[in-house]
Order: C-alpha cells, then sequence, then structure tokens
C-alpha cells in the first residue's frame, strides 16, 4: 500500500468529451497537466463536435458511469473533484448519488446548460436536480449569468442583482459561489464571488477581443480544483485559475474556424 503522502496531487473530472479537444474533459485534462496535477476522469457523454458547434451528442449508461466512480474511488487518492456536461436529469441524479458516496474532496460544480454555438447540453427537466441533488454538495457553483439565472429565477441587470442570486445559490446549498462574467457586455469582465463566510470579491479583466473562447469555464473550473488539489485555500485557487485563464484566452492559437480552443501552453504573469 503506498502511503497517502507519496499520492502524486490527483484531481476527478465528471463530464463529456469534446472531439474537437477544446472543451469538456479534455480541457479538464489539459488544465490539469498544465498545472502538474494527474487528472481522472468519469465519462458522462461523448459529444461529436467542432469549433462551430455540437453535432451529436450520447449519453453513456449509469452502469458504466457508477462503477467508472467505483474503479477511481477503489484505487486514486483524489483531492478535488469538477463537474461539467451531465446532459440529462438522470445523469445528473447519478452523478449526485456518487459524489454523496464518495470521499472526493472538495466539489467543483460548473452547471453547464448551453455550449458556445448555441446547444443544449443539459435538458430543461434536469435543472431541479441540479438545485436539489447537485447544490447541496458543491463546495463551489461556478455558473456563468445565464446559468445563474436559470438556476436562482432571478433576472440578472444590476449588481445587486448578481449579490441576490449568489446568496441564493447558497441558499440552495452551495457552499461557496462564483458567478463568471463572461457574457456579461462591455470591455470589461467581471466575476463576483461569494464566500461561506458572507465574504466577497470581484475578479476584473479586459475582454480580449476574440472567438478563441470554446472552453473557458472548463477551464476556470479545472484550474480551480487542481489549485485545490495542490493544497491552495478556495480564494488563492480562484485567483490563480483567474489568472491562467486568462492567459490561456489572450496568448491564442489558430485551430478550427469558429470559437476555436484556448492555448494551455501559454506563460501567465
Ligand atoms: N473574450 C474574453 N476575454 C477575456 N476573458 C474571457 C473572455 N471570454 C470569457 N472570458 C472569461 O472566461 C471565464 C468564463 O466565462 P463565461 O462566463 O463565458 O463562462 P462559461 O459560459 O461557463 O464558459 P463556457 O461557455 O466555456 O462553458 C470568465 O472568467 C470570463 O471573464
Ligand atoms: C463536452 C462539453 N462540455 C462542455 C462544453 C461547454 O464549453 P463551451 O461553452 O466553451 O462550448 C462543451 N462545448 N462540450
Amino acid at each position: 500500500m503506498t502511503s497517502d503522502l507519496q499520492q502524486f496531487p490527483q484531481i476527478l473530472t465528471v463530464a463529456g468529451i469534446d472531439s474537437s479537444g477544446g472543451a469538456g474533459i479534455n480541457a479538464d485534462v489539459a488544465t490539469a497537466f498544465a498545472h502538474h496535477v494527474y487528472p481522472a476522469t468519469v465519462v458522462v457523454a461523448v459529444t461529436a463536435q467542432n469549433t462551430y458547434g455540437v453535432q451529436a451528442a450520447t449519453l453513456l449508461d449509469a452502469q458504466i458511469i457508477e462503477q467508472q466512480f467505483a474503479s477511481i474511488a477503489d484505487d486514486l487518492a483524489i483531492k478535488a473533484v469538477k463537474t461539467g456536461m451531465l446532459g440529462d436529469r438522470e445523469h445528473v441524479e447519478v452523478v449526485a448519488k456518487a459524489l454523496a458516496n464518495y470521499d472526493l474532496g472538495p466539489i467543483i460544480i460548473d452547471p453547464v446548460m448551453v455550449a458556445k454555438g448555441g446547444s443544449k447540453l443539459l435538458t430543461d427537466d434536469a435543472i431541479t436536480a441540479v438545485k436539489e441533488q447537485l447544490l447541496p454538495l458543491a463546495t463551489l457553483v461556478t455558473p456563468n449569468l445565464l446559468e445563474a439565472q436559470q438556476l436562482t429565477g432571478i433576472e440578472i441587470k444590476t449588481p445587486t442583482d448578481l449579490v441576490q442570486a449568489a446568496k441564493m445559490l447558497q441558499t440552495l446549498g452551495a457552499k461557496n459561489v462564483l458567478i463568471k462574467g463572461g457574457h456579461g457586455t462591455g470591455d470589461e469582465l467581471t466575476d463576483y464571488v461569494l464566500l461561506a463566510d458572507q465574504s466577497e470579491f470581484t475578479l476584473v479583466n479586459p475582454r480580449i477581443d476574440t472567438i478563441r473562447t470554446h472552453g473557458t469555464g472548463d477551464t476556470y473550473a479545472a484550474a480551480i480544483a487542481s489549485n485545490l488539489a495542490l493544497g491552495h485555500d478556495l480564494t488563492t485557487a480562484i485567483k490563480l485559475a483567474k489568472s491562467y485563464l486568462y492567459a490561456t484566452v489572450a496568448d491564442e492559437i489558430i485551430v478550427g474556424h469558429g470559437h476555436g480552443p484556448l492555448n494551455h501552453w501559454a506563460k501567465g504573469e
């Protein structure tokens, strides 16, 4: 038996595979490697997609998803877990049950609903399951503005609405909340963070003039999970993740013809 002290930092991503390599599990694995963290994966969905959009998606059977969790829990020493595309109500329920069953460290829920190209990655009837079964397990939930609106029913137009939505997400059970501002308007993008102790902070960055933002949400959450696995506290993990993400968008690479992937070889400040 290898002692826990000798284990290399490991995270688990529970999400969908992106055939074009830019989002989902592919982005999470690239992000973990860039952080010198080892990524394990529970595949929930396989997608046929490229930088133009999602052409097809298949959800795997519940049984093989449960078996992937069991195999990983039997052997690896996962220090943080993140979820991404879960597809539908049944799969949200299967994943919530597994997350409650195994000790995988802090749980980051990225409530992925719609891809950059507009395709739905979560059915409408799954939103209640996300609220009732996943949010109560969340160490951190990382919705974008549209997802925060869907989960809370609050239309976010002002900074006060944003704070209200974050508080509502805590009422629904998430301990800490990060509402991402990538879908905001204007030259500056603002992410809002409300921590469990009710302290708050914002992360503001200039909008980079690019369409190559495929996988930004996945990369952000995977970088936070990686930083937690490395031993950083949550605030530091979020701030380091944001600066990693910014570098991957700023130093663009050309892959595909639409919403291209991020540059995981980018060097930050
Ligand atoms: N053009 C951009 N320039 C700089 N930062 C960006 C840009 N687009 C997105 N980001 C950053 O990426 C992060 C994720 O933003 P967004 O709100 O788009 O999340 P998301 O919709 O979950 O992402 P995804 O669509 O990949 O799932 C935010 O911190 C946002 O500021
Ligand atoms: C398998 C999978 N997971 C998540 C996303 C969201 O990423 P984006 O909003 O950048 O398209 C995606 N497109 N595909």
